[in-house]
């Protein structure tokens, strides 16, 4: 990123996703409005603002979870508006989610295989491919346990999913979304609930995604987390990117303080809000 101007909607060398004029209002209210934004392929680019921002509704727009009113984005040159998240996901783009109700009732182990690429098998259960999709599935899950190992659950693969504690879950939302090989991935919240003895091993298996090529994209409040462990970082604030660039960048950026901590802050007093408890930026 040497040399990339930060500048809100600056381009950068090597773009992997590219977002041009997203809009989207609920009512009278403009969550997303978006000009111009560029993810460098290779990063791990952090999304923040304050609640309300329209962090998760960007993610969700992108991720082919919500539909846009306006507005085109390109991931790896290909325009993904109007594909579902499944398809998004086949293309290389994957978000997490945090387990839902039903998800918790699974096995960690079921939870993988569910996050598997769609069997090509699937449709066609006649005697003639039934082999095939046990191959896949065999595939499947030599992948799962693979996962399971690196993220530290595979003791755990017969458990229900409700039974992990938050760090442990943040892990098998990872593992999950790894299930597809993304080229991109995009975490909502990775530190939220999470242990702090926990956090450490969380920021080293983010960084180790993007140490084996892989783009990340994550939206958090944590302050430390943020500016610990991102290459690039991207302010939201009423739907818009207000500023963008490296975190000593960003640290700096009067609008970025402004749009946190309101007008008339007193600059000796508190940081952002977040979820740790910890000390911030
Ligand atoms: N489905 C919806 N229907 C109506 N309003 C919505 C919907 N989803 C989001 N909004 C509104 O859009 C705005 C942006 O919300 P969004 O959840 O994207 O913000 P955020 O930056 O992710 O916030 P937080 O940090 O609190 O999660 C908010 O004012 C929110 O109330």
């Amino acid at each position: 990123m040497a040399g990339v101007e930060p500048v809100p909607g600056v381009a950068k060398p090597d773009p992997i996703l590219v977002v041009d004029g997203v809009r989207r209002s609920f009512g009278g209210l403009t969550a997303v409005d978006v000009d111009h934004l560029e993810v460098q392929r290779g990063t791990i680019t952090a999304l923040i603002g304050p609640n309300g921002a329209g962090k998760s509704t960007l993610f969700n727009l992108l991720t082919g979870f919500d539909r846009v009113d306006a507005g085109e984005w390109h991931f790896d040159g290909t325009r993904l508006n109007g594909l579902g998240g499944h398809r998004v996901a086949r293309r290389g783009m994957v978000r997490t989610f945090q387990l839902t109700k039903a998800l918790t009732r699974l096995t960690v182990m079921e939870n993988m295989l569910l996050a598997a690429p769609r069997q090509t098998g699937e449709r066609m259960l006649g005697a003639f491919a039934r082999p095939v999709w046990r191959a896949q599935e065999a595939a499947n899950r030599e992948r799962a346990e693979h996962l399971l190992e690196r993220f530290k659950l595979l003791a755990k693969k017969d458990e229900m999913a409700g039974s992990l504690s938050g760090g442990q879950r943040k892990l098998l939302e990872m593992a999950r979304a790894l299930m597809v090989e993304p080229s991109m991935i995009m975490l909502d919240e990775p530190m939220a609930g999470v242990n702090p003895a926990l956090v450490q091993s969380l920021l080293e298996h983010i960084t180790a995604l993007r140490d084996e090529g892989r783009t990340v994209l994550f939206v958090e409040h944590d302050m430390d987390v943020i500016m610990g462990i991102s290459d690039w970082i991207v302010v939201l604030a009423e739907g818009k990117v207000i500023a963008e660039g490296r975190p000593s960048d960003i640290r700096a950026d009067q609008r970025v303080i402004d749009a946190y901590l309101g007008a008339g802050h007193d600059d000796s007093e508190q940081e952002p809000p977040t979820d740790s408890g910890g000390s911030h930026e």
